[in-house]
């Protein structure tokens, strides 16, 4: 999906509008006889107390001098241009300089005699950090060296200059995910500098193809872990961030947590017919059949699987932002669902979260203006609910098109990701939220989604169950256009809070377990 259709999911807000409109008749009547719940959602702040991690934390304080340091580094990776066209065509030259520039900036990740550095298929990096208590299972954060590519066009400022502009950096990358590789290293960077010796062990892996499937980088990072016999606890990674001001009904920023990942599939249809003169045009060509078949696609949705991945929690533990009526609304899905089921239908992001989707992208067809053509051949793009599985969406595409003359051929396919745990026990999610509660004090909700892209995240599915994508920065709907698109950039108090936040992540992970919490009449 093409990340700026979120921006247009705010678009939901008024469809939200009018469902409310519609509804509030039918509440209000309902409501006399029915006893309808209202939102009961702890938000972050009856959270548990995780208490210090060890005996001595190190506060998150960066000087005048680190903090200088740290954006004057993130400027310095942006202007690497370690673009990914294609699998066989990344800008290697870029990303073997990136690989030597990181041990100028983060000399002591390189020489702490617990840190254990390796580079993986010449431009992947993985760090494994000791920690020391053995007994705690691993985690590992995960982030991208490479890009999309970008072309000035239509830049304020060129994507591959770094440059600092009203308190902003931009550049192709410092949200799409130099941010992250930076952000971790840096936070570990000063953590060290402060002689923290961290007790639960941890990895840090960046991949170098990230944008174009991960199967170089990541795919052999994981199996590497995997020969080794390692288990991880959590694992986390972008696809998940904190959305401000992208719902008109809802006033303050919530973080979203994609705790499942839909699956993949490119699949080409072709048709082929005898060639001829176009002087004398048969009834039906290979284009024409193959064109009403893509469109019978395109006009055919696939079945609404509302209920059936974290979309309800998702719903339910935001019920608490809204006020009257949706708050009942969403609080009372039971009797709502159906309707709510339609209302998501509407716009692309929240469409694609309810079920598979079918993006017509790429047809090919004819050779010469005055020949009929041998054969015309379409891709169409899927991602598939994880409520769905591959065959079962197969055989539904073949009723759609119902057309024998067509043919089939799977060129990439790949299951969704299960859904990571999200409750009380799930202690990468509880972390995530402890942290997001602690760096972030005004966001006020936290909630499990499906993420509708896919990360590098899906090839560690082998070693852990708790696969999170998570982002800790705040994006409004200009911020989330610019994902692969233009005039990308970061604030420079955003990075510097995200490096914040993975300074108090890593020391909230050195804890055995997560806490009960305060009141046990509470779900988290
Ligand atoms: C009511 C509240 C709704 C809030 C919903 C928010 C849902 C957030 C979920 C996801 C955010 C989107 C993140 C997308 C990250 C995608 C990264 C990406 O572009 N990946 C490529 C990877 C790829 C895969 C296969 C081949 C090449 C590249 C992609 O998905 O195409
Ligand atoms: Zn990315
Ligand atoms: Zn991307």
């Amino acid at each position: 999906m093409a990340p700026r259709d979120v921006a247009r999911a705010a678009g939901m807000s008024a469809g939200v509008r009018a469902l409310a409109k519609g509804v509030v008749g039918t509440v209000l009547a309902l409501g006399a006889v029915l006893l309808l719940r209202t939102a009961t959602f702890p938000g972050p702040d009856e959270l548990p107390d995780w208490g210090q991690a060890g005996t001595s934390r190190i506060p998150a304080q960066f000087s005048e001098t680190e903090r200088t340091a740290m954006k004057e580094a993130l400027k310095e990776a942006i202007r690497m241009p370690t673009v990914a066209f294609s699998s066989e065509n990344i800008n290697t030259t870029a990303l073997a300089e990136f690989g030597q520039f990181l041990p100028k900036v983060f000399p002591s990740m390189f020489s702490t005699s617990f840190i254990h550095h390796e580079v993986v298929e010449e431009y992947s990096h993985l760090f494994t950090i000791r920690g020391s208590n053995p007994k705690l299972e691993p985690y590992m954060l995960l982030a991208h060296i490479d890009v999309v590519p970008a072309s000035e066009d239509g830049w304020e400022v060129p994507p591959f200059s770094g440059l600092e502009r009203d308190g902003f950096i931009y550049g192709r990358g410092t949200l799409d995910n130099k941010n992250s590789v930076m952000a971790i290293l840096q936070a570990m960077e000063l953590l060290l500098r402060r002689n923290y010796v961290p007790q639960r062990s941890f990895y840090i892996s960046l991949g170098h193809d990230e944008e174009v499937s991960g199967k170089h980088g990541a795919q052999k990072i994981a199996a590497l872990l995997e020969s080794r016999g390692i288990r991880l606890s959590f694992i986390i990674d972008e696809g998940g961030y904190i959305f401000d001001s992208f719902f008109s009904g809802i006033e303050k920023p919530f973080a979203v947590i994609s705790v499942s990942e839909k699956g993949g599939m490119n699949l080409m249809l072709q048709v082929d017919s005898a060639p001829g003169h176009s002087s004398a045009p048969p009834k039906e060509t290979s284009i024409g059949i193959l064109a009403a078949a893509v469109s019978r696609l395109e006009q055919t949705p696939m079945p609404n699987m509302f209920g059936d991945g974290p979309e309800k929690a998702l719903l339910e533990q935001l019920a608490g932002q809204f006020s009257f009526p949706l708050n009942v609304i969403l609080t009372n899905l039971w009797i709502f669902g159906p309707i709510m089921k339609r209302i998501l239908e509407k716009t692309p992001v929240s469409n694609a979260m309810i079920r598979t989707t079918v993006a017509l992208t790429m047809f090919n067809a004819g050779i010469k203006v005055n020949v009929i053509p041998p054969t015309a051949q379409a891709t169409v793009n899927l991602r598939i609910h994880p409520a769905q599985t591959i065959p079962e969406v197969l055989e539904i595409i073949q009723n759609i098109v119902a057309d024998d003359r067509v043919q089939y051929q799977v060129l990439s396919v790949f299951n969704p990701l299960p859904m990571s745990p999200y409750d009380s026990d799930a202690f990468g999610y509880q972390l995530l939220r402890r942290t997001i509660k602690d760096v972030f004090p005004e966001v006020t909700a936290v909630v499990p989604a499906t993420c509708i892209g896919n990360t590098d995240v899906r090839h560690f599915a082998n070693i852990s169950t708790g696969l999170y994508r998570f982002n800790p920065v705040i994006l409004q709907p200009q911020g989330f256009n610019s994902f692969h698109g233009l005039n990308e950039k970061i604030s420079i108090q955003a990075y510097e809070t995200q490096v914040m936040f993975l300074f108090e992540l890593i020391q909230n992970a050195d804890v055995e377990k997560v806490p009960v919490p305060h009141s046990a009449t509470h779900d988290l």
